[in-house]
């Protein structure tokens, strides 16, 4: 009998790069709004008793010929267990035949392919609609995708600055002290606002239900990643934020079904992100910007794609 290779998190951490991801999501994004990938919306799970999820997630691309299906599930309490918020496996297949080729340990697939769709967005929209001399970055939340964000966002553009703030100030301190040796500008924030009120580029990636962001602390021109909040009623940004910006979508389907800053705001769509990338979609007045990212099977083809080769080419040379 064949045996399914699993390939492990440390394994992961080795094979993805941004270098490599970063393009590899913008082709993603772009591929979906092209048409060229079939993904439905994926199907959630709800665990009432326990206020938990399970989110399958399925993609096929047409252009890479490419299969996989992620289960995650989806916990916003567990930071209170000292648990992390989601525990992912991607099952990759062999488009041709239908046959499972891995089971990939997704956790860190899915941190640094999240944050490589928003340092795609910050890229063509901060380029296109914000200002290109970006000093201060912004990340609320001190999670793994805050973390995931950092390396990302300063892997394609030099911020002097980074604030964190977090709704604990002892996390956010110890994701701070982590990251320091890597990033000397970074440093914590006890108080949101003033994280925010001078920041040219903004990320919100919590596990809050609330909004942690108000449209009133924005400055003139800023862009926001806004990767939290992927329920219909939970929200991380309020109605004067939501509005006060062009918004951006990975999907539109996804967005108008899941977001609840989007749903609840009402707020008009302008694109989605693979539609600027594509070229599709002009540059709009507003210099302020706004990706709502509920993340994508789409992404997650492309990153479990990229882990494969690495795995195969490590197989050939030993
Ligand atoms: N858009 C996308 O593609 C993806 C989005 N996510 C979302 O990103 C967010 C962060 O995920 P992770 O970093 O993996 O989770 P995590 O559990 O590692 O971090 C969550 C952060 O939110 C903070 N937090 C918890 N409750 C809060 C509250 N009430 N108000 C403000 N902050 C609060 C925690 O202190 C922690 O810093 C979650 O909402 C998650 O569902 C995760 C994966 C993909
Ligand atoms: O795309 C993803 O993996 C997720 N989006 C929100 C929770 C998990």
């Amino acid at each position: 009998m064949l045996r399914i290779p699993l390939i492990t998190e440390s394994q992961v951490k080795k094979f993805l790069t941004y270098r490599e991801l970063i393009p590899a999501i913008k082709k993603a994004l772009k591929d979906f709004s092209n048409g060229h990938v079939m993904q439905p919306l994926r199907q959630v799970t709800s665990v009432e008793k326990h206020q938990g999820y399970l989110l399958s997630m399925a993609a096929y691309n047409q252009q890479q010929d490419s299969l996989s299906l992620k289960v995650i599930s989806l916990y916003p309490h567990n930071h209170k267990k000292n648990l992390p918020m989601h525990e992912c496996k991607v099952f990759h297949f062999d488009a041709s035949t239908g046959q499972l080729l891995a089971i990939i340990e997704a956790e860190t697939l899915t941190h640094m392919r999240t944050a490589a769709a928003s340092a795609a967005a910050t890229e063509k929209l901060l380029q296109c609609l914000a200002p290109k001399n970006a000093k201060i970055l912004a990340v609320l939340g001190a999670g793994d995708q805050a973390r995931s964000h950092v390396y990302a966002l300063m892997s394609i553009h030099q911020y002097e600055k980074i604030f964190v703030w977090n709704h604990t100030e002892e996390k956010g301190r110890k994701l701070v002290e982590e990251l320091k040796p890597v990033f000397p500008g970074i440093e914590f924030c006890p108080n949101v606002e003033q994280a925010v009120s001078n920041a040219d580029v903004i990320t919100t990636v919590t596990a809050s239900f609330q909004p942690v962001l108000l449209g009133k602390w924005l400055k003139e021109a800023v862009h926001i990643n806004c990767v939290g909040a992927c329920r219909p009623d939970w929200r991380e940004l309020d109605d004067d934020c939501m509005n006060k910006c062009d918004v951006y979508v990975d999907s539109y389907i996804g967005a108008t079904a899941e977001s609840g800053d989007i749903i609840l705001s009402k707020v008009k769509v302008r694109a989605e992100v693979g539609e600027v990338i594509a070229g599709k979609v002009t540059k709009g007045k507003n210099t302020r910007t706004l990706f709502k990212s509920l993340g994508m099977a789409a992404e997650d083809v492309a990153a479990a794609s990229l882990v494969l080769q690495h795995y195969q080419n490590k197989q050939q040379d030993s």
